[in-house]
């Protein structure tokens, strides 16, 4: 269940994709700087699109071993637990409705205890100041009949018929309630945001028994046996297991995760320490933990080229427009359109063009875009070696905007390393059904299941004549002029 759209895929034993469904979901913006998604939309097209990939399969039900389900993260709501009905739109994870609340915490100063607790940084982005507006601002609130959660536990809770009420580390871990130690709900932080403990749901190993579907739904009770971020999963797909491996999936945002084993390691430029997933082994619970560098816009900056301004009719020219101008024409563009996540937080930073002059062409503009969904990268990979013993050896890559060669291309040059594009472009997804066949047993080895990957293409570094490293200087000093915009 994405930010753009809900997809569900069918995998086969030998783990190929038999069939698959995708709905765009529709996108509310009812104040800018605001967005929400209608939670019962979520639902409805998490029904079409297992029913239409299942027809494609061509397939019974009951053929099916196990479910997984991987959510964009972050995203939250509240619901009726009588009548199932949501008490209000789900607040999506790039909202920045609540950064005052966060500003007020911050000047409370509760930056460094909420970092060693949660591993994050306080930030509308994440969902625990979004769950307290909405026990403000909703009226009439019977808080004995109300369950929250983000979007898997919602989709899980109606899965199950209203019989599970529960959501996996990973999940938690983005909550900005979770304790990243105990890895259970901190009450102290439950204190200071004031929120509930019975409204929550109960945290669970990401691959394990959650319940089964609901038996009305599909005709049979499916075991639901894997929840992930959506991150988390693209990383379990990858086979990024362990220190030394990371991933960037190129998405509405971008997001690059590094593992970094069972210990938690906490990184001096602003990146998050969060949950990668969590499995019981013969009573124990084994954790794996990461690093993150989260950056809000990159493809939605694509989108917002051809929907917002209709400078391109499909994210797929911008790969032609980028390669008919020999370099970006000086011009930088910051992609801060809901404010700048990792290194710099800042929830007031807003979007830019910088560097216009009489003879930038549409080329140029569209290039310093794509070169600026690169930059970002470029800055939170910097983050993650200076923690790193080792230096990352190449960079995996997955989402929507990884189509873009130019983009890969890019990349590759500015951070001097691989990019690895696998032929599987839906990573998250194939995270998701590896660990929910795994957990179920119908496959055995994870090992063996990432072995069978297949590359797509490597992007090797200096590849293009262009001036990449040279003007990153340039592009973080347009960053600077960006921030502390909005009042
Ligand atoms: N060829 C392309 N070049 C650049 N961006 C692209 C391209 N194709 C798709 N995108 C961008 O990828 C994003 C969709 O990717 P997806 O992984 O489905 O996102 P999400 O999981 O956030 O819903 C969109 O924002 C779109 O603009
Ligand atoms: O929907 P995506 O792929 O942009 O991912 C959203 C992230 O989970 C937000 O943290």
């Amino acid at each position: 269940m994405g930010t753009t759209g809900n997809r569900a895929f069918v995998f086969n034993t030998a783990g190929q994709i038999v069939g698959q469904a995708y709905k765009e979901l529709t996108q509310y913006y009812p104040q800018p700087g605001w967005l929400e998604h209608d939670p019962k939309e979520i639902w409805q097209d998490t029904c079409w699109v297992m029913q239409n990939a299942i027809a494609q399969a061509q397939i019974s039900p009951s053929e099916i071993a196990a479910l997984g389900l991987t959510v964009q993260r972050e995203t939250c709501l509240i619901w009726d637990k009588t009548t199932g009905k949501p008490l209000h739109k789900a607040i999506v994870w790039q909202d920045r409705r609540t950064a005052p609340l966060c500003h007020q915490l911050q000047t409370q100063g509760y930056a460094a205890d909420i970092y060693d607790r949660t591993g994050l940084v306080i930030d509308a982005y994440f969902s625990a100041t979004k769950l307290r507006w909405l026990l403000e601002n909703v009226a009439d609130l019977d808080l004995n009949n109300v369950l929250a959660g983000t979007i898997d536990t919602w989709v899980l809770w109606k899965l199950t018929g209203g019989k599970v009420h529960a959501t996996d580390h990973s999940n938690a871990s983005r909550t900005m309630l979770m304790n990243l130690k105990t890895c259970a709900w901190d009450e102290t932080l439950l204190k200071i945001l004031q929120i509930p403990a019975q409204i929550l749901p109960q945290i669970q190993p990401s691959l394990g028994k959650f319940g089964v579907t609901d038996q009305t739904l599909l005709g049979v009770e499916i075991p639901i046996t894997a929840i992930l971020g959506d991150q988390q999963a693209a990383l379990f797909g990858h086979g990024c297991d362990r220190p030394g491996l990371m991933k960037c999936t190129y998405g509405t945002g971008s997001f690059l995760v590094a593992h970094t084993g069972s210990e938690i390691v906490r990184s001096p430029h602003q990146l998050i320490s969060t949950l990668a997933w969590t499995q019981n082994h013969s009573g124990n619970l084994d954790i794996g933990y990461a690093l993150e560098g989260s950056m809000f816009t990159s493809g939605a900056c694509i989108q917002w080229l051809r929907d917002g301004i209709k400078l391109i009719k499909t994210a797929a020219e911008t790969e032609t427009m980028a390669n008919q101008v020999p370099d970006n024409g000086g011009v930088y563009f910051v992609p801060a359109f809901s404010g700048l996540g990792a290194p710099y937080w800042d929830m007031s930073a807003r979007g830019a063009f910088l560097g216009i002059t009489a003879s930038v062409q549409p080329q140029h503009l569209v290039r310093s875009v794509l070169e600026a969904i690169a930059y970002q990268v470029v800055e939170v990979v910097q983050a993650i070696n200076a923690c790193s013993p080792t230096p990352m050896g190449r960079l995996i890559v997955d989402g929507g905007a990884c189509e873009n060669n130019f983009l890969m291309q890019f990349q590759a040059d500015v951070l001097g390393i691989p990019v690895e594009r696998p032929k599987m472009r839906d990573t998250t997804v194939q995270g998701a059904a590896f660990a929910a066949g795994l957990a179920a047993g119908f496959w055995d080895s994870y090992t063996t299941l990432v072995s069978q990957r297949q590359i797509d293409r490597i992007f090797e570094p200096n590849q293009s004549s262009n001036n990449a490293l040279a003007n990153f200087a340039t592009w973080q000093k347009a960053v600077q002029r960006s921030l502390n915009w909005a009042e």
